[in-house]
């Protein structure tokens, strides 16, 4: 099979394209195509693969696998890189619209000048806390925030954020000794989170500014997640570490999100997005 593809990433998480408007693939060869498009030996190398689809419920659908074949429900990255692809390729006419995802749709804006975007803002809905949300095994009688977890003979503060897949946040002083390695994989797939879960570590410099670090679910350590970010700020403010309302600069690895956490209970990120090869995997 020869699939047309575009790599593109956010801040150095990447994800392999395919528009299926113009190459359709079969829905029982994806998770299988996801691992092997991702691999760095035998594919492209990516955190992952990510489908851009017709839908009767957007102007375009996305659909992200992780390096692992697993299907996650969105991706903030991989949404910008969507709404770039889509206005640049001209299967959108306005520089507003809508992209479906399994957890529902979101708002994305294109900034840039004629057909080259390189800013995305996307209206990301709003967080969920609940624990069935989550989802996280337990009462759904009171949201996760700075909740006693233990693991792996450690007491760690747990906050749990949904923005349409699952977020555990853990504060620490300092994020160059945050046990990411150690600690990311373990409770990535602890048995309190039904679906596994999305690990970030988060260093609060002030009330606008983060340090953040991720082990995602699916994909290990990556150099940003969208989605991440944005449970991190509501995580913040949950614990009255930082402002809400106010535009959050965090620093991933691969660069700097800023995220703001509104009045109307919405999260809104704005960041870069880039495409980098544009061609044909054999597969
Ligand atoms: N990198 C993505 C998140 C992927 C989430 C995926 N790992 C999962 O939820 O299974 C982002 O920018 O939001």
């Amino acid at each position: 099979m020869i699939i047309p593809i575009t790599k593109m990433h956010g801040l150095g998480n990447s994800y392999i394209f395919v528009n299926t408007f113009e190459f359709d693939l079969e829905e029982n060869i994806l998770s299988n195509l996801a691992i092997d498009i991702a691999n760095k030996d035998i594919g492209i190398g990516s955190d992952g693969l990510i489908l851009i689809h017709p839908t009767e419920n957007a102007d375009v659908g996305m659909r992200i696998f992780n390096k692992d074949g697993s299907e996650g429900k969105t991706c903030g990255n991989g949404l910008r890189c969507v709404a770039k692809y889509a206005y640049e390729h001209n299967m959108v006419k306005d520089k507003i619209f809508k992209i479906e995802t399994k957890s529902g749709n979101v708002t994305a804006e294109v900034h840039g000048r004629r057909k080259l975007i390189e800013e995305v803002t996307v209206d990301m809905g709003e967080p969920h806390l609940n624990r069935s949300a989550i989802p996280m095994l337990g009462e759904d009688k009171e949201d996760v925030i700075n909740e006693l977890f233990a693991i792996d003979n450690v007491e760690l503060g747990i906050t749990a954020v949904s923005m349409g897949n699952p977020h555990a946040i853990f504060f620490v002083d300092d994020i160059t000794k945050a046990p990411l390695k150690e600690l990311g994989p373990i409770i990535s797939k602890d048995a309190r989170f039904p679906e596994e879960i999305n690990v970030e570590f988060i260093e609060v410099l002030n009330e606008k500014e983060l340090n953040f670090r991720v082990w995602e679910r699916g994909s290990g350590i990556t150099q940003a997640c969208g989605t991440g970010a944005c449970a991190a700020v509501v995580a913040g403010i949950l614990n009255n570490k930082i402002e809400k309302n106010k535009e959050v600069t965090v620093h991933l690895s691969g660069g700097d999100l800023m995220i703001t956490w509104d009045a109307d209970n919405r999260v809104w990120m704005r960041g870069e997005a880039v495409t980098t090869i544009v061609g044909q995997f054999y597969w």
